[in-house]
């Protein structure tokens, strides 16, 4: 079993969840078929180390995460009771038929076009708005929450909340290619007044993309009510030196010295 707390307690207790993105282990897996490195496996370390959450991005073009992992993990999150799954994607693509086969604990919706690299901006509010809201209501119906990937603008976050979606994901690479530069913290007060906004209106907030060991303290010290963080190129990067249980060890270290 997990031996940390559930993430809604970490909540009250003013601490980040650390959710797992294990879509490079199947990128590494995918490219021959001997099944190895497992995803599965990958993630059931990760639980044991301490992770809150396991996150996948199953692409349409099933690069890496496949729609047997997407049910493998679903099966394994079930022995984990106090961990939640994170499914991402665009629900105008294949996401929403996972939603529907897994209902997971969370979903986080990504404006991302079928071929895209890797995901690089938030959704476009209002433009975007009528076409989520009833995807977000379906998703709410099944019993799962729905998260929004945001670039930090304040001014978007009461369209966010206008169209009932319960948190909203903070797209970090800005903050990430700042980090260390004279740029950081105008960059970081951008996140903090965006939190702030999404705060004020009863909006959850989660963070991910390019977050890794070096920028995440700082990251989690100037933007307040961070719930969930999602971390996988960098995590898994750092895994193929450490291992990882001593990952994962390391990441809730670098959240817990943002609380100390
Ligand atoms: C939504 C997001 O922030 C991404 O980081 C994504 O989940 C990663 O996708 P890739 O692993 O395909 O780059
Ligand atoms: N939501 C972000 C995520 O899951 C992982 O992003 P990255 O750490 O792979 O950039």
């Amino acid at each position: 079993m997990n031996p940390l707390v559930a993430p809604e307690a970490l909540r009250h207790e003013g601490r980040c969840a650390l959710s797992v993105n294990v879509n490079k282990v199947a990128l590494l897996r995918n490219t021959r078929h001997l099944g190895i490195p497992s995803v599965r496996r990958a993630a059931e370390l990760c639980l044991q180390a301490g992770a809150q959450g396991i996150t996948v991005h199953p692409r349409p073009d099933a690069r890496h995460i496949r729609t047997e992992d997407v049910h493998e993990l679903a099966a394994l999150l079930k022995d984990w009771p106090q961990a939640e799954y994170n499914i991402e994607g665009n629900p105008t693509q294949n996401l929403m038929d996972f939603v529907r086969q897994v209902r997971p604990h969370q979903v986080t919706f990504v404006p991302d076009a079928e071929d895209q690299f890797t995901s690089d901006h938030g959704w476009n509010l209002p433009a975007d708005g009528e076409r989520l809201r009833p995807l977000i209501e379906e998703c709410q119906a099944l019993g799962v929450r729905v998260s929004l990937f945001m670039d930090p603008m304040p001014a978007a976050m009461a369209q966010v909340a206008a169209l009932g979606a319960d948190r909203i994901e903070l797209y970090t690479e800005t903050f990430a290619s700042a980090f260390g530069t004279p740029r950081e913290a105008e960059v970081l007060a951008g996140f903090t007044a965006t939190a702030e906004a999404a705060l004020a209106l009863g909006l959850g907030i989660n963070a991910g993309h390019d977050l890794n060991r070096p920028n995440l303290t700082a990251f989690l010290k100037a933007v307040p009510g961070v719930l969930e963080v999602s971390i996988g190129h960098a995590l898994i990067a750092d895994a193929l030196e450490l291992g990882y249980a001593e990952t994962v060890r390391d990441y809730q270290r670098s959240i817990q010295r943002a609380y100390a």
